[in-house]
């Protein structure tokens, strides 16, 4: 990618199978952002190839039931509770909204004394967990988060690292790009560090 003359995301080469996940780390500006909202098919690449599950990216609902994403904040609904928010994702992406898995995320992401406020009354970490307990309440095989850990607290974070292990466990796989090493390391994915330069290099094995 190149944002006017500053080149961003140059020989970057990587690959998350099936499964598995892999974070991305890096100084702000390294370009981390940028290369999810490549893979979601949010922005175009100058140049390069994306594949998800095989496809290039596109704005199609078959796309997007596969791939769940917090690179976009999204708009809440003027009105609908937290717990409707939630509910209607589930619904909307063919699941049962009354199974027990919405309960199950605010069980463990402290939201049902939010259940019925509405998104706006919300702190902003509380509104972290909410958008986690969305991307996390529907059905998806590729989770792709931006620093997941933002505003929240350190038991919420560990909390998060286990929602994301089991996701994991279930055959999702996660891309994600962290500041957190302690989320990190209890989520238990390798690692893949750009640079400034976007020339990237790897600890773990991705
Ligand atoms: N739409 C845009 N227009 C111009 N420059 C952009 C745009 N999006 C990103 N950039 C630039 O690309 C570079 C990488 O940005 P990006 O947000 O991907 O970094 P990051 O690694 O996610 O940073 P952070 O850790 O701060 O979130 C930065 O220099 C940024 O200014």
């Amino acid at each position: 990618m190149t944002f006017g003359a500053r080149p961003v995301l140059q020989d970057v080469d990587l690959t998350v199978t099936v499964g598995t996940a892999l974070c991305l780390t890096g100084e702000n500006g390294a370009g981390k952002t940028t290369l999810l909202r490549c893979v979601t098919g949010l922005v175009e690449p100058d140049a390069g190839t994306v594949r998800v599950f095989g496809q290039r990216p596109d704005e199609t609902a078959t796309f997007w039931r596969r791939v769940a994403t917090t690179v976009e904040q999204p708009s809440w609904y003027a009105g609908l509770t937290v717990r409707e928010h939630v509910e209607l994702v589930r619904l909307a992406s063919g699941a049962d909204p009354g199974d027990g898995r919405i309960d199950h995320l605010f069980t463990a992401l402290g939201l049902h004394p939010l259940a019925d406020s509405t998104p706006d009354t919300l702190s902003s970490g509380q509104r972290q967990r909410l958008l986690l307990a969305v991307v996390l309440s529907r059905p998806s095989g590729l989770l792709v988060l931006d620093e997941p850990e933002q505003r929240l607290d350190a038991g919420i974070r560990q909390v998060v690292a286990g929602q994301l292990r089991d996701y994991l466990d279930a055959g999702g796989s996660i891309l994600m790009a962290s500041h957190d090493p302690s989320l990190v390391a209890a989520v238990g994915c390798p690692v893949l560090a750009l640079d400034t330069a976007s020339a990237p290099s790897t600890s773990g094995a991705p």
